[in-house]
């Protein structure tokens, strides 16, 4: 391999690479000026219908010659945020929205598109795989033709213990002093009043008088007053809402209690359907529930691998257990990302610890240069109300300064009133902080120790650290990346520099993936080994869309070539 550092050519070697008939040609069918469109979304709808059918065509194989090396894709929403905004001012943290009954439309999945929705969230404790087939149909109608690469996360239920489906009611509420049933038993008929089904077999057995009940990690509770068999009396201690397939844990002497439910599956036999599904339907990540290790992640890993034909579906852990915190380098070494999902974490271990596992989970998948989702209750108060409270501002804000790649809507835009507003806040914020910070040169204190297995992998990391501190210091506009897998681009974003990170890459998953993780803004673009016809590619195509000008700096890597270079545009 060869390594070089070397800066471009003057600029006249380039120039005589540039004006073909075709790019004129181009040029004219797809500039549009964003300063004179007020809206994002009509500046999206004025994209060439050739390009976004490229986009459902796949990578190169399936697209005519000329027009696959005419081509660059990029998200609608974004090329219009980049004209309006400029480079700087792009937003670097990833936006994922969970996908409900509040959303589930093709324009109000749209409108979350156009607000900034990276990935979109489904979640398979709730609704029927048609639901979340449909929903991924419209995302990916959405992606086709309007010009979006929202990727598609299926979240799995998992066994950990959980109530029923409350015999149909979207809520039950349980007053203070009264007696609830909770019981193993299935019930074939309706439910009796004031029961609840239980998932875990073993409950009745393993629950003792005098235990608490949390359910959603103590939106209700209730004390175990008597058990008979199956059923197990509890009288409600914490007043609330009993919503569907709710959480369950109970705590004994202030501590939780885990008797044989340590020992249900991370994957239930239902999950392993849904991960058929999900196969089948080509989502774009899998998050497995309730992790224990890294052997289930390496078992679904192997798994996928001999299912998908393109074993092209990233794997997350979320981490939402005491087990998942014991074991949490060994999962996250061996998954494809991490999720903080403080909903259930804060029912596992005490909330105030919440804080601290965060910003150790953040950390640990930086270093290991894994992507990490902020997830639960970030603007919980929207659900209800237009505007967030100050103290959850405070929490985006820390979520956001922390340098998490994605900050995740869960109830707020599933089954809200204000998705849409929600969203804004998420955007919003992370746009202020992340300039708060260049502008206060808060230059990175975190080490990042060295991960590759082999002297290539070293190579490749050495040069994007590299890469990243030279685009800092010489205050470059862009960096470019020119990567297959996607690997150099992840790279690149874990040194979090303060110029945006276009990432090329030719496949289509590829591209909405790296929709995930900080900085990275992803193109499809087929490109060659030569890096100077990419390059002079590129320029042309960012041009001929007024992506980028004349005179802008740009600092250049590929995972072909293992060198940097430096250039203006011509
Ligand atoms: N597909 C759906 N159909 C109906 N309601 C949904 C759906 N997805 C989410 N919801 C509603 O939105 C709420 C929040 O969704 P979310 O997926 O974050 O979480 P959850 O049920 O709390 O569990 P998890 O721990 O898996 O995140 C749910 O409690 C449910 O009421
Ligand atoms: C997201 C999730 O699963 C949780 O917070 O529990
Ligand atoms: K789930
Ligand atoms: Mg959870």
């Amino acid at each position: 391999m060869s390594l070089r550092l070397f800066t471009a050519p003057p600029l006249s070697r380039f120039t005589h690479l540039f004006p073909t008939p075709h790019h004129h040609h181009q040029s004219s069918k797809l500039s549009f000026h964003p300063r004179t469109q007020p809206t994002l979304l009509r500046a999206s709808s004025s994209r060439s219908p050739e390009l976004l059918i490229s986009d459902n065509n796949g990578a190169g194989p399936g697209l005519s010659a000329s027009a696959d090396l005419s081509s660059i894709e990029v998200d609608a929403v974004t090329e219009a945020e980049l004209k309006e905004n400029g480079f700087r001012s792009t937003r670097r943290t990833k936006l994922v929205c969970t996908i409900g009954p509040a959303t589930c439309g093709f324009e109000q999945l749209e409108a979350l598109a156009v607000g900034g929705m990276n990935v979109a969230r489904i979640n398979m404790c709730h609704g029927t795989r048609e639901w979340h087939k449909d929903v991924i149909d419209r995302v990916r109608r959405l992606n086709i033709e309007k010009g979006f690469a929202v990727a598609v996360m299926m979240d799995t239920e998992g066994s950990e213990i959980h109530m029923g489906d409350l015999g149909g009611a979207s809520s039950a509420k349980a007053e203070d002093g009264e007696v609830w049933t909770f019981s193993v038993r299935a019930f074939d008929s309706t439910l009796p009043e004031r029961t609840i089904n239980v998932n875990y077999e073993g409950f009745a057995e393993d629950v003792k008088v005098g235990d608490d009940l949390l359910v959603d990690g103590g939106m209700v509770r209730f004390e175990v007053i008597e058990k008979l068999g199956p059923d197990v009396k509890c009288r409600c201690t914490d007043p609330g809402l009993l919503l569907p397939r709710a959480n369950l844990t109970f705590w004994r002497n202030g501590s939780l209690v885990r008797e044989r439910n340590a020992m249900l599956p991370t994957i239930s036999s239902k999950d392993w359907l849904d991960i058929d599904f999900g196969i089948a339907e080509g989502v774009d990540f899998i998050a497995i529930s309730f992790v224990k290790s890294a052997e289930v992640i390496n078992h679904l890993k192997s798994y996928i691998a001999a299912r998908s034909r393109d074993s092209d579906i990233s794997v997350i852990a979320k981490i939402e257990s005491i087990d998942s915190l014991k074991n949490l380098e060994e999962i996250i070494q061996a998954s494809d990302g991490a999720m903080v999902a403080r909903g259930d974490l804060g029912a596992q271990i005490p909330l105030e610890q919440v804080p601290a596992a965060q910003q150790r989970i953040v950390q640990v998948c930086r270093q290991m240069n894994k992507p990490v989702i902020v997830a639960s209750q970030l603007l919980e108060s929207m659900i209800e109300y237009p505007t967030p409270t100050r103290a959850e501002v405070a929490d985006v804000s820390e979520a956001v300064r922390q340098r998490s790649d994605a900050l995740m809507l869960s109830g707020e835009s599933a089954m809200g009133q204000f998705p849409d507003k929600a969203l804004t806040v998420l955007r919003t914020v992370s746009l202020r902080i992340e300039r708060w910070w260049r502008e206060q040169k808060r230059y990175e204190a975190m080490v990042l120790p060295s991960i590759g297995a082999s002297f290539s992998e070293k190579i490749s990391e050495e040069i994007c650290n590299s890469a990243a501190k030279m685009a800092n210091n010489l205050e470059v506009d862009a960096l470019f990346v020119y990567t297959k897998t996607g690997h150099m681009a992840s790279l690149l974003s874990r040194c979090r520099p303060d110029c945006p990170i276009f990432a090329f890459t030719t496949t289509p998953s590829v591209r909405r993936r790296l929709n995930l993780q900080w900085g990275l803004i992803p193109f499809r673009l087929s490109f060659s080994d030569d890096m100077e016809t990419n390059l002079n590619k590129t320029f042309a195509l960012l041009k001929a869309r007024n992506l980028i000008k004349s005179g802008d700096l740009v600092i250049a890597v590929s995972d072909m070539l293992q060198s940097i270079q430096v250039m203006n545009v011509p």
